[in-house]
């Protein structure tokens, strides 16, 4: 099965806090907290798949951002793989356009939200 590539963006504000989102009851890994993001259309440059994801899923126009972290991660059927921009400055305010639960959250509190698999060794070095 070929890979699936995702653009991911970690949104930190002023107090460093970072932007969490939940998956909804119908999509793979429903309920589980995430950060927002999804997947990089056909001829898409990553880091435009994740100014994307950024504005339709929470409305926020990142202006200041790096890539993270890069893996790959096999679900079951699903083989993912992950590009995770920090994103440190943005225009907007975090909205859920998506019906979405969404929270800020400190790297410290990451750890009490039940994340995807994949997240984990990012979760680890935002820390
Ligand atoms: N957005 C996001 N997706 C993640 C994270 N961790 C993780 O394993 N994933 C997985 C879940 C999905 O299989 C895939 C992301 O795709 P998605 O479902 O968000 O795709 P999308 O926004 O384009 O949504 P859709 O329109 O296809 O429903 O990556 C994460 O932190 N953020
Ligand atoms: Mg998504």
């Amino acid at each position: 099965m070929p890979e699936q590539i995702i653009s991911i963006a970690i949104v930190q504000n002023e107090h460093k806090k970072l932007l969490i989102s939940r998956r909804q009851k119908d999509q793979h890994l429903a309920g589980k907290w995430e950060f927002p993001g999804g997947k990089v259309e056909q001829g898409e440059a990553l880091e435009v798949a994740m100014l994307r994801e950024l504005k339709e899923e929470v409305g926020l126009t990142a202006t200041k951002y790096s890539l993270f972290d890069s893996l790959s991660f096999q679900y079951d059927e699903l083989h993912l793989h992950l590009n995770f921009y920090l994103v440190t400055a943005y225009q907007g305010e975090a909205t859920s356009l998506e019906g979405q639960q969404i929270k800020w959250v400190s790297a410290a509190e990451l750890s009490q939200y039940d994340f995807p698999k994949a997240n984990l060794t990012v979760i680890n070095k935002l820390l």
